[in-house]
């Protein structure tokens, strides 16, 4: 299972005067649904981005499976070993539920037809099924439109999942949904799963939570 690891792990932004991770040390694990919270500005984004292979940090490392991410090809990390998840869903509007999937897929060389294939069982497995896979993505509603935004991550075969206000947009009912999907993702198919929240009733159901202060990380749960 994906073990992503941060170690003394620092960052600043060109041009700051001030470091905005501090000696971030922590590791999230596959089969376990993580939550970082922290106030606005406390550095949640910036350690997403840098998870996601997005920046690079200034000082200290970050490993996949005990691999340095500067020994790995940083575009098929993008690739393949990370996905995405975000608030407001950023899924292609010309394209079909069922698109946003295969499309992807296509895209990376899988053949036509077992790209559908392949997009439709994974969107029967998140509730999306019958005309819903053919409609637009502002013809579903916020919930369904996140879902498609998951399955499209699990289109794309990463084991890491990184989620930023994954529930944001969404009414108690559907940020539910969403969270017991991620739940489920990490519980039983061995997902390693990161959120950045601002709700602690969403981080109260993860296994481990950290809360990011001014830079510095600490687990609290
Ligand atoms: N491109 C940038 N250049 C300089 N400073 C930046 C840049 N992006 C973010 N910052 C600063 O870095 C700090 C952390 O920002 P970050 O977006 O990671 O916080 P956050 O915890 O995700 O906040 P929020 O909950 O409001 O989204 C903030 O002080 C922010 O102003």
């Amino acid at each position: 299972m994906a073990k992503l690891e941060m170690k003394n792990l620092y960052y600043r932004y060109k041009g700051a005067n001030k470091d905005v991770l501090k000696d971030v040390n922590c590791r999230f694990e596959g089969g376990q649904l993580n939550a970082i919270v922290g106030p606005s500005g406390s550095g949640k984004t910036t350690l997403l981005s840098i998870m996601a292979g997005l920046d690079k940090p200034t000082q200290g490392t970050i490993t996949i499976n005990n691999i340095d991410l500067n020994d790995l090809d940083l575009d098929e990390y993008r690739r393949d070993s990370v996905s995405m998840v975000f608030q407001a869903f950023q899924l292609f509007p010309l394209l079909t539920a069922l698109e946003n999937l295969s499309f992807p897929m296509e895209y990376k060389g899988m053949d036509k037809n077992q790209a559908r294939e392949r997009s439709k069982k994974i969107l029967e497995s998140l509730g999306i099924d019958g005309d819903k896979q053919f409609r637009y993505p502002s013809n579903l509603s916020g919930g369904e439109q996140q879902r498609v935004a998951i399955g499209r991550t699990l289109a794309t075969g990463a084991k890491v999942i990184l989620a930023d206000e994954p529930t944001g947009n969404l009414n108690d009912e559907n940020s539910y949904k969403i969270i017991d999907i991620f739940k489920r993702l990490a519980h039983e198919q061995g997902f390693c799963v990161i959120i950045v929240t601002h709700d602690m009733e969403i981080a109260e159901q993860s296994d481990n939570v950290w809360r990011i202060k001014d830079g510095t990380i600490e687990k609290i749960k």
